[in-house]
């Protein structure tokens, strides 16, 4: 009886000092995190110290922007988003992150979430020099000059779209319409188009589902790839395990991806046995690869070829729909607006040529200041540091550093006491903010679609407020952070009519 008691006191003597081993042993570490190591004077939310699951969370949710926002709001410029992820809301920051030619840094292993297939993209590579060999791909492809000519075939396309929205007009019978789905499927007729040479026809079948596609269709599969990569990005095991995961939104969306690689393969074949010559983007790649390598390697065309559709197609669509949300909830910038365009186009007129629409400075305006305010790219783009210090704080090589897109374009410093408020008129008060503008990024990772977005964009603001009278059926534009920050299905339904005389 002694002895088993004597027995029992020993194993709560060892349990007890079990516990006691394991809790000093976290204690030690909690306390090492914090107090030692390059980061321990810079704040941030708790758990961001231990574990990268914050972001996670915070990107599956679809609302990470906006916890970053807040996160800076309580901590301060500087602060820890991850172990390795220091973000950096000051805009001296930019050009260390963002610089051109060898001064950028590489992109962070995030990127690696979003490669399909054996080889990274000209977005999804990381490294820098691999990158610059890309990029040289597209010298020239959508330089100012270049866009121009690709105008004619957008009005195309804009065309198609207006006829569109006429039916739409008469069929709605004054209920809402997903406007949002017909300015996708403008930017994916319009991108397949100049990318693969031939249109994907979803203007004209009213459908994005892809022949021998899923039911489901195209934009939500890019629309899943995207999320999915924007959340385990954040996580070297979700990005490695994650499609093991019971959770289909780790690995759904595949068959069409697939599809559209049969169609866009079969595009530029037929375009390479048809030896056209349509000055467009696919001509341009080709003519690019001729010249450089002096043959033609198809599996790259056609990776290329459906790297700009996608990175062409959702943030211009996210952009179009904040536009049109924006300016219809605005009504002085809506008259405004209309009485610059009906000065360039007349009473209900539309643009036939780009030239009508390119110089005007109001609708100029609108685009900068959507493209600001809405952010469609609101996460900070994360590079890697090679070792640099910054207000006193050292970033030793390997750490992750971004700076936060939407924070900076909400800065009260650069924009003014009402950077909440959508006002295009700031950017023709002070033209010198065009400086601290963020939408397409900076240096040598910069959007290369900037002018043709430009482009699609003022074509859209000009035809829906010069032809009709749209309405949201929400009060404020609802937004969903994903890799890009963009307007919730409910956010793209409007009522829509013809505007009266
Ligand atoms: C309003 C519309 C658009 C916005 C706001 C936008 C924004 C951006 C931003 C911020 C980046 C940098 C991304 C990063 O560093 O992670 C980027 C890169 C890129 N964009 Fe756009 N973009 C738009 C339209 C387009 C269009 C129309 C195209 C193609 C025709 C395009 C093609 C690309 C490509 C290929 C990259 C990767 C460039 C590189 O890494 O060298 N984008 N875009």
């Amino acid at each position: 009886m002694n002895d088993s008691l004597s027995q029992q006191n020993v194993g709560f003597v060892s349990s007890q000092s079990g516990l006691l081993l394991s809790l000093s042993a976290i204690f030690i570490t909690v306390y090492l995190l914090c107090n030692r190591g390059p980061f321990s004077k810079i704040p941030g939310p708790f758990v961001a110290k231990f574990t990268n699951l914050w972001e996670v969370y915070h990107a599956r949710l679809g609302q990470r922007y906006m916890a970053v926002h807040k996160a800076h709001q309580r901590y301060g410029p500087i602060i820890r988003l991850a172990p390795n992820h220091i973000s950096i809301a000051d805009f001296a920051a930019i050009p260390i992150l963002h610089g051109s030619g060898l001064q950028s840094l590489d992109k962070s292993p995030y990127y690696k979430a979003f490669i399909s297939g054996e080889k990274a993209s000209i977005f999804s590579t990381v490294d820098r020099k691999e990158h610059a060999l890309k990029r040289r791909f597209y010298t020239g492809t959508f330089a100012p000059k270049t866009v121009k000519l690709y105008a004619p075939s957008v009005l195309h396309v804009l065309e198609k779209l207006s006829e569109k929205l006429d039916k739409q007009v008469i069929e709605s019978k004054g209920q809402p319409v997903n406007l949002m789905i017909y300015l996708n499927y403008f930017a994916l007729d319009a991108l397949s188009t100049l990318a693969f040479g031939s249109s994907l026809g979803t203007l004209d079948r009213e459908s994005d589902v892809l022949e021998g596609g899923s039911s489901e269709g195209i934009i939500k599969t890019i629309d899943e790839r995207e999320h999915r990569g924007a959340v385990v990005g954040w996580s070297p095991f979700l990005q490695r395990w994650g499609h093991y995961m019971p959770d289909p939104f780790f690995w759904r969306g595949s068959h069409d991806s697939n599809e559209l690689d049969r169609i866009a393969r079969a595009c530029i074949q037929e375009r390479l046995s048809s030896g056209s010559e349509n000055i467009d983007v696919l001509g341009h790649l080709i003519a690019t690869q001729q010249k450089q390598h002096g043959d033609i390697d198809i599996d790259i065309l056609v990776s290329e070829a459906i790297t700009v559709l996608i990175a062409g197609t959702d943030a211009t669509t996210n952009a179009m729909t904040a536009a049109v949300f924006l300016i219809s909830t605005h009504p002085n910038v809506k008259e405004a607006l209309r009485r610059e365009l009906e000065s360039a186009l007349g009473k209900f007129g539309t643009p036939k040529i780009e030239g009508q629409i390119s110089g005007l400075p109001y609708l100029n305006a609108c685009v900068l200041e959507v493209l600001r305010y809405h952010s469609p790219t609101g996460m900070g783009l994360p590079r890697v540091s090679q070792g640099f210090e910054f207000r006193g704080h050292w970033f030793p090589a390997g750490t992750d550093v971004s700076v936060p897109t939407w924070t900076m374009q909400h800065d009260p410093i650069v924009f003014g006491p009402d950077p909440y408020i959508f006002r295009p008129e700031r950017w023709i008060e002070d033209p010198s903010l065009i400086k601290f503008f963020m939408g397409f990024s900076s240096g040598a990772r910069s959007c290369i679609g900037r002018n043709l977005a430009i482009l699609e964009l003022k074509m859209i603001v000009a035809v829906v407020f010069q032809k009709y009278d749209v309405e949201p059926q929400l009060q404020r534009l609802e937004t969903v952070d994903k890799l890009m920050h963009k307007p919730t299905d409910e956010s793209g339904w409007f009522t829509i009519k013809h505007r009266s005389v």
